[in-house]
């Protein structure tokens, strides 16, 4: 897709109510969206309900293959950023009042960026930050003031500019070796399921996070879960550690999969053409024989994609 092609699909009202829709990203694509009168920011593509995200936005809900989820593709990263601060705003709102807490993990990467939306009016101030707990999906074994530290990274760009809750933030041990870093935390975690802090999965019984906002590599990785590497297969330990990561640094602490998927929700936020790649190979139609990371990603809960035009580009 491109904003030079056609390619605005219908507005979800106009499409028939039938479940059992066939296909529907296949309809050629219609109308220009210049030449439209209503205005969007961005097309709506998902397995779930219907109905229409936002006002204005045209929603194109398909009976597309399950487990992908819920795709929008956003014009801008400035776009996209404006729709992140409301999902998580009001995630953050409704697990607030149904239970009093807050569970987020957040990514490194350009992740925080993409969360700069939270740090202004309204929601700096509208937000209730006591309730959050936060988390980090993964970590490099870096001291915390160092450039490569995620924690760091969250702090400078996210969690110094809100009122949340020193004691509610869960950074890792960087005293500690990759090893005990890992366990460390894996032993933070259920010290919080104990406390019911954290919700456990009545499916899985690992830790169920209310919201995991990830991010995605240009190799299809997620946390420090990279192509072909043998942790991708890690189905008991809830977090543990890799000192050959192809990206550096090379010794980090991760979630593994099981937890990863035993989430409430997970947002998946990808931008830039130097991504489009793998976020065809888990959006498109196309089979490929080695399953990336990020197409690994399949939770119990609800999958949304905030996808610039450009990470789309290929679908
Ligand atoms: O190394 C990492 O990379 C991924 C992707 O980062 P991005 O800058 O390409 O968005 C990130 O999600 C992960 O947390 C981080 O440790």
């Amino acid at each position: 897709m491109s904003s030079s092609h056609l390619y605005f699909i219908a507005p979800f009202r106009t499409l028939p109510s039938s479940p059992s829709l066939p296909n529907l990203h296949r309809i050629p694509l219609l109308v220009s969206r210049s030449s439209h009168p209503l205005t969007h920011k961005a097309l709506v593509f998902s397995t779930g309900i219907r109905g229409v995200s936002g006002s204005g936005r045209y929603c194109w809900r398909t009976m597309a293959e399950k487990g992908k989820g819920k795709v929008e593709v956003f014009d801008s990263e400035e776009d996209l950023s404006v729709s992140l601060g409301k999902y998580t705003a009001d995630l953050a709102d409704k697990f607030s009042k149904e239970k009093g807490s807050f569970t987020v993990v957040l990514s490194g990467g350009s992740l925080i960026k993409s969360l700069r939306k939270l740090v202004e009016p309204p929601y700096v101030d509208a937000v209730d930050w006591s309730t959050w707990h936060v988390f980090w999906v993964d970590e490099r074994v870096v001291p915390k003031d160092h450039d490569d530290s995620n924690y760091k990274l969250a702090f400078d760009g996210f969690l110094s500019k809100i009122p949340v809750l020193p004691g509610n933030v869960y950074a890792i041990n960087d005293a500690l070796s990759a090893e005990g870093a890992a366990d460390d935390y894996e032993t933070c975690l259920k010290h919080l399921v104990k406390s019911n802090v954290i919700s456990v999965s009545a499916a899985t019984g690992f830790p169920k996070f209310d919201l995991m906002l990830l991010g995605m590599g240009p190799d299809g990785h997620v946390a420090s879960l990279f192509p072909g590497h043998p942790l991708v297969k890690e189905n008991e330990k809830w977090v543990t550690f890799i000192k050959d990561s192809p990206k550096p640094p090379p010794e980090r602490i991760t979630f593994t999969f099981p937890v990863i998927n035993s989430s409430a929700h997970i947002a998946l936020v990808v931008c830039g053409a130097g991504k489009a790649a793998p976020v065809n190979a888990a959006l498109g139609n196309g089979q490929n024989s080695d399953m990336l990371p990020v197409q690994m990603v399949s939770p119990e809960g609800e999958l949304d994609w905030f996808l610039d035009k450009d990470a789309a580009s290929k679908l």
